[in-house]
């Protein structure tokens, strides 16, 4: 039967269109063209300006499909195939300039060539070789017929080039997005010193609970490394290649923390341009880290505990609800009974957060883990602050620092061993100083005389040395030698204390 030239176009159109992946249509293709021409193998290249080479997308022979060859070219061979106007049979025995400089793009090898130019609206974007098995396989007939459909495989291959480009960048945002994911949650979790030791309940704890879905509530003063147990029961649960979102509940101001928390829809209060997803829908199948949930004021205390009652979450000014999939742990180092009698706490979310409460002691109840947590510490700040050599501890000034009381915790002693690291010049650490600028102050006698005039209430003690502290740093709050670290607390807990304290600042 002749063959019908509408036809032909629309079945190689059809094929060529028939799936994304460019191997896979120009197997369809292949099959059919074979019927047509004297078709061995089957070509698709383009130029990859990037690689400076001819990429080869795909190449069909009656043994399957091969992709991604590259064939090294020089500008002027491709210059050449670029200036393509029309499609060009090639055999070995044609001597002329063209076959000569297209020999390391098509190796004829004995074989003939018909070679069809793609172009998009004039513009050269790859080309099509069809390969008969010797000399003489092309006639004029095939030439006009393959002209015919170069359109359809110049879209095919560029629509290709497209969806490559697009799944390049989808894998690249994805990597970003698990990289930052696991940025934000300190990625691995650090080691616990002390899990053996004076730490070795709350690991127990921390083992039986990890792996249930229940909600947490850490327990104990500040710095005491509520938020290194946190990690540890994220990464050791069935969800620790889910995200883990932390929240300083106390950090956030309270006209933004339900946007925070809840997230809200466009427009839903005046400077609400673009919708917003909340902490909430953000940690869905993996951990919110609720940290000082003590200071979440008392309308998003309400709406907090909707959310953990039913599980889902509505944002400002939405109407539908969002289920979420998420495990909550809580952190707190306040009384949140005491709380509740002050009408500070809502007694309903506490019941609901208190399920399996962690209590994690004060250091000076663990001395025996300062030796271990202070040398874990010299080694990772020599290497933060790019020492060449790690310095020795002296002899005795461990003894020193196990018998201070630690009132900032962990995180006071890290301070201290940096601060101590940043002055060092030689020698052993010795660590006979606390805080900078109190004259060597002795830390085995931590009692020492206070300064205060007179037995006052905490809040106006906490508000005089935070004074204090701030005076020393000329207000400086955040960073190295700001007060936060010289309190040993972090930044924004400073700040909320501060506000609470009515202290003013200048930053
Ligand atoms: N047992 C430990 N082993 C190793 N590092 C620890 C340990 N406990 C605390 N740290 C480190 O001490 C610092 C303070 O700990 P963390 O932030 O977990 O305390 P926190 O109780 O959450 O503090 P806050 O109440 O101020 O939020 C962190 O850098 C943490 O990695």
């Amino acid at each position: 039967m002749p063959l019908n030239n509408e036809e032909f176009f629309r079945e190689t159109t059809l094929r060529i269109c028939s799936s994304l992946d460019i191997k896979i249509a120009l197997t369809r293709c292949y099959e059919y063209l074979r019927q047509h021409f004297p078709l061995d193998e089957l070509f698709l290249d383009i130029h990859d300006l990037q690689l400076g080479a001819i990429r080869r997308m795909a190449h069909v022979s009656a043994s399957g499909a091969i992709a991604d060859e590259i064939v090294p070219l020089p500008e002027s061979v491709w210059n050449l195939v670029k200036g393509l106007a029309e499609p060009v049979v090639l055999t070995s025995s044609m001597a002329t300039p063209i076959t000569q400089a297209m020999a390391p793009l098509v190796k004829l090898d004995g074989n003939s060539d018909l070679a069809v130019p793609l172009r998009i609206e004039g513009r050269p974007v790859g080309v099509l070789i069809l390969r008969s098995y010797g000399d003489n396989g092309f006639g004029e007939n095939h030439v006009d017929l393959i002209r015919t459909v170069a359109e359809p495989f110049a879209m095919a291959l560029s629509n290709a080039l497209a969806h490559e480009e697009l799944l390049h960048y989808r894998d690249t945002l994805l990597d970003d997005k698990s990289f930052l994911l696991r940025e934000l949650t300190t990625g691995t979790p650090d080691e616990i010193i002390g899990g053996g030791s004076g730490l070795r309940n709350v690991t127990d704890m921390v083992r039986q609970v990890a792996p249930l879905n229940s909600t947490v509530l850490l327990l104990g003063e500040t710095g005491v490394g509520k938020e290194i147990i946190a990690n540890a029961i994220h990464y050791s649960s069935a969800r620790k290649d889910g995200p883990f979102i932390k929240v300083n509940c106390g950090a956030i101001p309270d006209s933004l923390i339900d946007s925070e928390l809840f997230g809200h829809e466009k427009g839903a209060f005046t400077g609400a341009h673009v919708e917003k997803r909340g902490r909430f829908e953000r940690a869905n199948g993996g951990t919110i880290f609720l940290d000082e949930i003590g200071e979440l004021p008392l309308p998003a205390q309400v709406r907090l505990l909707r959310v953990l009652q039913n599980r889902e979450v509505e944002r400002i000014g939405g109407s539908k609800n969002i289920a979420l999939d998420i495990r909550v742990i809580a952190a707190t180092h306040r009384n949140l009974e005491q709380m509740i009698g002050e009408n500070r706490f809502r007694e309903d979310l506490w019941f609901r957060i208190n399920m399996f409460p962690i209590f994690i002691p004060p250091l000076r109840q663990r001395r025996e883990d300062i030796p271990a947590l202070t040398r874990r510490f010299v080694r990772l700040k020599s290497k933060e602050l790019g020492l060449v050599k790690q310095p020795a501890i002296a002899p005795g000034a461990l003894d020193r620092l196990v018998n201070y009381d630690w009132p900032g915790n962990v995180r006071e002693l890290q301070n201290v061993v940096e601060r101590e690291i940043i002055r060092f010049q030689g020698g052993m650490l010795e660590f006979r100083s606390l805080l900078p600028g109190s004259e060597r102050m002795d830390l085995s006698s931590p009692q020492k005389e206070s300064g205060l005039p007179e037995l006052i209430p905490l809040d106006e003690a906490m508000a005089l040395h935070i004074g204090k502290v701030l005076a020393f740093t000329k207000g400086k709050i955040n960073g190295p030698g700001g007060a936060a670290r010289i309190l040993g607390i972090n930044s924004s807990t400073l700040r909320s204390r501060m506000e609470k304290l009515g202290i003013r600042h200048r930053n």
